[in-house]
């Protein structure tokens, strides 16, 4: 199998642990995963697998990581799962009973698809195990809840069944979700997925979805004789996400889980495990099961993700578990922010195409107007977005996008400005230049009786002082703009072509003693 495309890839640890138990946010690699040219304007498909330690999270991903690479970058229709002889590489994964993953790992090269026209980037999110001897309830809640709230596809890894235990580790997020639920449209979270791996009792469910199915009916069913809070947990899980599923995963065999050679080829590992992987795989990264990040009912661009990631980190890092209430208003923060910077980004783009770095100069008056047009259509953008938080939330950032703008249009009339003053290294040179050439031709041509030359030179003299006179003017006054520029343009190719005869008749220069040389 390729793996080479996979190969450019790594995990990228965004989230530290630090000895103090909070966590810190890598920006520099976060901004470069998000930020890139490429991704940053796409929807984001975000797939996490979280849940206790040393039951198998990486080791799966690496399978997910296959599916991808296969689906996606070789777009190969073929087997996926891959020889049966390669070892299992992308996230690192290892036995052993001490926990591996740390913090929360991303893997570095999304991968680019499309969805009904629209491009999307795949995410996939390895995250530190919970509930090992080293974290705090408040580690093991920040890593649950951090990859709940920023996935689209959260995968709840669990061990051999689901056990009440499993269902109230979501009661951060329900709590938050109803909170969501009151101020928002949209359910709070998209897709959840209990992977439950050992599953040991498939004479009673069978392997696979629809096992799962029966299985969690069965877990998430009201009883009469249920306390009433394991009934409204019950309900609010139900009422969080989008959609919820459930997958009885078998056993991989006791290579995988004892034998510390175990290198993860498939030749090691039971067929059930593989068939269920066939099935399983597909259905969370088929190109019609895949599930776009949405927050209140909006989908999230991979350069949005970044702003919630920061408001997400500032509210989990304080001394306590934040209430829901916190939680919620980092998530309109960051949906407010997002807004701003989308809208900010229309100003500039509108700004970029009439007073950009290669554009001519403007006149006061027109600058002014494109200003005011560039920032009625950003804030007409920020006024059309849904928004969490409330009114005046909106307000706060409404004003704050307004100075932004003012700032920058401050920078756009400084650099309008500087474009007035002459720019002696172009056009202005090769007109200059033209202009002493002609006279010089009208010189020799006078010398030697050649009238032909000289009205030659004169020509060109004449000429150049004209075309100099009018952009000039056209500078200086930022009127005839589309004289200056042709002027610029024609000015260019006569550089260029100069450029080019000076640049072969040296290298003939260089090049014909040498073959000279080689012949005799
Ligand atoms: N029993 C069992 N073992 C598995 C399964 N999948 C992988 N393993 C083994 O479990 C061990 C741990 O795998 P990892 O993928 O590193 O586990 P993890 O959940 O990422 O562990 P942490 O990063 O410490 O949280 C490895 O030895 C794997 O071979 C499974 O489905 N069942
Ligand atoms: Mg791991």
């Amino acid at each position: 199998m390729n793996m080479a495309a996979l190969e450019s890839g790594r995990g990228v640890r965004l989230l530290n642990p630090e000895e103090d138990h909070t966590f810190s946010l890598d920006e520099d690699s976060m901004n470069q995963i998000f930020g890139r040219d490429d991704v940053k304007d796409r929807y984001v498909v975000v797939l996490s697998v979280a849940g206790a330690f040393r039951k198998g999270k990486s080791f799966i991903l690496n399978f997910f990581l296959r599916y991808l690479n296969h689906k996606y970058n070789l777009k190969d229709n073929g087997d996926w799962l891959g020889d049966e002889k390669v070892p299992l590489k992308g996230f690192s994964w290892r036995g052993g009973s001490e926990r591996h993953t740390t913090g929360l790992v991303l893997w570095s090269q999304p991968f680019l698809t499309t969805i009904n026209g629209d491009k999307v980037a795949i995410f996939l999110m390895d995250t530190q195990g919970t509930f090992d001897s080293s974290s705090t309830v408040k580690d093991n809640a920040t890593v649950f809840a951090l990859s709940t709230m920023l996935s689209s596809v959260q995968i709840y890894n669990v061990s051999q069944n689901i056990e009440e235990d499993d269902l109230q580790h979501l009661q951060l997020f329900t709590d938050y979700g109803r909170l969501a639920l009151e101020n928002t449209s949209g359910k709070p979270f998209q897709k959840l997925e209990l992977l439950v791996r050992d599953w040991n009792y498939a004479y009673e469910y069978p392997y696979g979805a629809g096992g799962g199915a029966q299985l969690l009916e069965k877990r998430l069913q009201l009883q009469n004789n249920q306390h009433e809070e394991l009934q409204s947990l019950r309900r609010h899980i139900k009422e969080c996400f989008e959609e919820i599923g459930c997958f009885l995963m078998p056993h991989p065999g006791l290579i995988v889980a004892t034998d510390p050679q175990f290198t993860g080829t498939l030749a090691d590992i039971s067929s059930e495990f593989k068939t269920s992987l066939r099935e399983l795989v597909p259905m969370l990264l088929a190109p019609d099961n895949l599930i776009c990040k949405k927050i209140a009912g909006q989908l999230l661009k991979a350069k949005d993700m970044v702003h919630y990631f920061k408001a997400y980190m500032t509210v989990f890092n304080g001394s306590d578990l934040p209430e829901p209430k916190t939680i919620l208003a980092a998530t309109a923060e960051a949906n407010n922010l997002s807004a701003l910077s989308e809208s900010r980004d229309v100003y500039e783009y509108l700004m970029e195409e009439v007073v950009g770095g290669s554009k001519p100069y403007l006149d006061q008056n027109s600058l002014e107007q494109q200003h005011e047009r560039a920032k009625n259509k950003a804030l007409h953008a920020f006024q059309a977005k849904r928004k969490m938080g409330g009114t005046d939330l909106e307000s706060t950032y409404q004003d704050r996008l307004v100075k932004e703008i003012d700032e920058q249009y401050v920078q756009y009339r400084a650099n309008n400005d500087a474009k007035k003053l002459l720019n002696f290294t172009g056009t202005p040179m090769i007109l200059g230049s033209l202009v002493l050439l002609g006279l010089l031709l009208s010189f020799v041509g006078d010398n030697l009786g050649i009238r032909i030359l000289v009205v030659i030179g004169q020509i060109i003299a004449v000429g150049a002082i004209l075309t100099l006179g009018v952009w000039i003017y056209s500078r200086i006054t930022g009127e005839m703009r589309e004289i200056g520029v042709t002027i610029d343009r024609i000015m260019d190719e006569v550089r260029n072509v100069v450029m080019m005869k000076a640049v072969s008749s040296a290298t003939q220069e260089l090049t014909t003693p040498l073959a000279d040389k080689k012949d005799s």
